[in-house]
């Protein structure tokens, strides 16, 4: 299914909304050689209309309907409420063979094919913000429309920018959602919380940054690539009597995990309530 990188390179790719989840992707495909003349954006705020092209030298417009009809791929990257406006107000043959990848959360392709208008082919994505730094994770789903082709062209695209898995039904991508999507998010917070507690416990703040930054890095890369799963790495740090087991107990004690499903659940739901709400 997947394109050679010549293929994604010859295609010309363009950005509706250049903000913080577009400027990721650019930067991460700018980073894997891809040439910035086959990269697009249109965005109507000009300073950061001028700070992308400054930064990645990409061609920016400032008039959607342009960059439609200047590229085969259309990266659909504004805001899930901004989303049905900005469709609706281009036009597009349905046969102009052009590729939809779109990246709002919650937006059904069903939707997005109404509003559109004929028969589209529409591939949704859902990335996350380490795209920027290469380490991104993408959910993507497929609709009916999309050839084997586009398939390969859109994971090329997002595999530029990390890791990609494909769904086989749409409602999955809620899950994704709640996960991967906004996963990035927990760990920051969980980081934020590691950081400032053992600034309680008499830790310059510097100091505390680092060692929890690096302990992140270190767990996420260790269980990357060690066969044995998150749970045995766990037990593996917890020495029987020792200080984890009273961290680990601590945790437990305020249910941990069942915040997490609460956590997820409501992701999840919301992104539900937003393609329901905004899908319309
Ligand atoms: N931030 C994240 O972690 C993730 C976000 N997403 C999705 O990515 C999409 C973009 O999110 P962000 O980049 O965080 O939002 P953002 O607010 O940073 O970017 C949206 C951009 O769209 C521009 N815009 C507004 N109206 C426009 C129009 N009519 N035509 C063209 N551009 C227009 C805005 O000026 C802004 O620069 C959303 O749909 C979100 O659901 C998906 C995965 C992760
Ligand atoms: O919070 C949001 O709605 C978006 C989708 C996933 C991450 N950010």
């Amino acid at each position: 299914m997947r394109l050679t990188y010549a293929a994604m390179k010859n295609a010309t790719i363009g950005f509706i909304g250049g903000g913080n989840m577009a400027r990721s992707l650019i930067g991460g495909l700018c980073q894997s050689d891809l040439p910035p003349a086959s990269l697009h954006v249109s965005e109507p705020d000009e300073t950061r209309r001028q700070a992308l092209q400054d930064d990645f030298g990409i061609s920016v417009h400032a008039d959607n309907q342009a960059l439609v009809d200047a590229c085969e791929v259309v990266v659909l990257a504004v805001k899930p409420q901004q989303l049905k406006a900005v469709i609706t107000a281009l036009q597009s043959r349905a046969d102009d063979g052009k590729l939809y990848l779109t990246i709002a959360a919650g937006i059904r392709t069903d939707s997005l094919q109404q509003w559109l208008g004929g028969e589209r082919s529409i591939v949704r994505a859902m990335p996350n913000t380490p795209a920027l730094v290469q380490s991104g994770a993408t959910g993507l789903y497929a609709n009916r429309h999309v050839t084997e082709t586009q398939k390969g062209l859109a994971e090329s695209i997002l595999r530029a920018v990390g890791l990609t898995v494909w769904v086989t039904e749409e409602a999955q991508m809620d899950a994704v959602t709640a996960l991967s999507g906004s996963g990035p998010a927990y760990f920051f917070m969980v980081m934020e919380m590691m950081e400032q507690a053992a600034v309680k416990l008499g830790l310059p703040t510097e100091t505390a940054r680092l060692l929890t930054l690096q302990t992140a890095f270190g767990a996420a890369r260790l269980a990357l690539e060690i066969e044995e799963d998150p749970a045995q790495l766990r037990r593996n740090v917890t020495s029987p009597g020792g200080t984890t087991e009273q961290a680990i107990q601590a945790l437990a004690d305020h249910d941990i995990q069942q915040m997490f499903e609460q956590a997820l659940q409501a992701a999840h739901d919301r992104a539900r309530e937003l393609a329901d709400e905004l899908g319309q």
